[in-house]
């Protein structure tokens, strides 16, 4: 189902007219000399939209840094005027808004704790009323894309059109290759829910290590995000937050310099026609595949009549697993992933089941539509 927001298109209100869009600076302002040298070493590379750093940080834990606080937006200040970057800070509270504007920060953003808390994301969108500043939103901590876009439809719905998204990853329990699971089928579906909307990729976040953030950066502008923001640093070594994932101003004009930007629009005819002739195999064989799996549910509803005369059980564990087990040893010689052929085979087991189960409890009709209603 498609969302419809009231958003202005990105190279409306971002106007530098740099591609690819980067929002680049220190995780936390940390002193005025840092944030300034920092954000000239930026500028001096003339890849840089915007410069980042956060003055309000919201630590998992206390006796953290929690940043530098109000001061830090005076810094910012003089890096604007040094630098002629526009600036951007989190913001958590009404009053952070209200310092910020104050301050002339150019562009807000909502950060990841913030965006898991309606009455905090609310608080924010009633300070921004009648204010025409952009405001980015990043996704919550949590997988849930009903929060995340309902907190750009709260900042929406108070009059702010210069909205973008930022895919910050989610975070999940014990040790995982990356901080915060990219989960891209998220962002996809986000992308897909509100075409209009602009995505940024976070990828410092995302990998919490700088090695890995060319790597996710190139992953986001393949799935057609709009930009990135990449935590940087003039010494990572010894910063007070985040020192694994920052990078270096020069090794940040290294990624950038790296990464091969592509288009979601064809221009060429003859790319057009080879795609074109491309696609058309591939709806015939969606057509396919389509009516197979119908044919296959036929049977398994005839299946379960049969279970429903002779008292058997719907699920079959051992017959499950033979069909597990023998699919996708075939997918494997087919050059399809072990795990990509079992997801596929659990998705229509489970409606398989589904199925079954309404046959076998024919009268419960009632009891089915409540369950999809609740
Ligand atoms: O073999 C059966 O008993 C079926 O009902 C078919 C089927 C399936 O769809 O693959 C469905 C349920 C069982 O758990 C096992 C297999």
């Amino acid at each position: 189902m498609k969302l419809n927001l009231n958003i202005q298109p990105l190279n409306t209100w971002i106007t530098s007219g740099k591609e690819p869009l980067v929002i680049a600076g220190p995780c936390s302002a940390e002193t005025e000399d840092q944030l300034v040298a920092t954000a000239k070493l930026l500028a001096n590379t003339g890849k840089i939209t915007a410069l980042r750093a956060g003055i309000w940080k919201p630590r998992t834990r206390p006796g953290e840094f929690e940043g530098i606080g109000s001061i830090g937006l005076e810094w910012l200040k003089r890096a604007k005027e040094e630098t002629g970057l526009p600036t951007a800070v989190e913001v958590a509270t009404a009053k952070h808004v209200e310092e910020a504007l104050a301050a002339g920060v150019d562009i807000l953003w909502v950060g990841a704790r913030s965006t898991a808390n309606p009455f905090t994301v609310q608080e924010i969108a009633d300070a921004l009323q009648g204010v025409d500043v952009p405001v980015m939103v990043k996704n919550p901590v949590n997988p849930d894309l009903s929060l995340w876009i309902g907190a750009l439809e709260r900042i929406n719905n108070a009059g702010i059109t210069k909205l973008a998204a930022i895919h910050r990853g989610f975070s999940s329990y014990g040790n995982t290759t990356f901080r915060n699971d990219p989960m891209w089928d998220l962002a996809i579906s986000l992308k897909t829910q509100v075409p209009d909307l602009p995505i940024i990729n976070d990828p410092s976040h995302i990998t919490g290590n700088r090695d890995l953030i060319g790597y996710i950066a190139q992953k986001a502008f393949d799935l057609d995000m709009q930009g990135v923001m990449i935590e940087s640093h003039i010494d990572p070594s010894v910063a007070w937050t985040d020192a694994k994932q920052q990078v270096t101003p020069a090794a940040l004009s290294d990624i950038i310099d790296n990464l091969t930007l592509r288009k979601a629009e064809v221009k060429s005819a003859a790319v057009s026609d080879k795609l074109a002739e491309l696609r058309a195999k591939i709806d015939k064989i969606d057509d396919l595949i389509i009516q197979k799996v119908a044919e296959r549910m036929n049977i398994a509803e005839q299946i379960g009549k049969y279970k429903k005369d002779n008292n058997i059980t719907i699920l079959q564990v051992n017959r499950w697993e033979e069909i597990l087990k023998k699919t996708t040893d075939y997918g494997k010689a087919l050059k399809l992933d072990a795990e990509f052929t079992e997801k596929l085979l659990e998705l229509v087991h489970t409606e398989s089941i589904r199925r079954q189960g309404i046959i076998l409890n024919e009268g419960q009709e009632q009891v089915e539509e409540k369950l999809t209603q609740a």
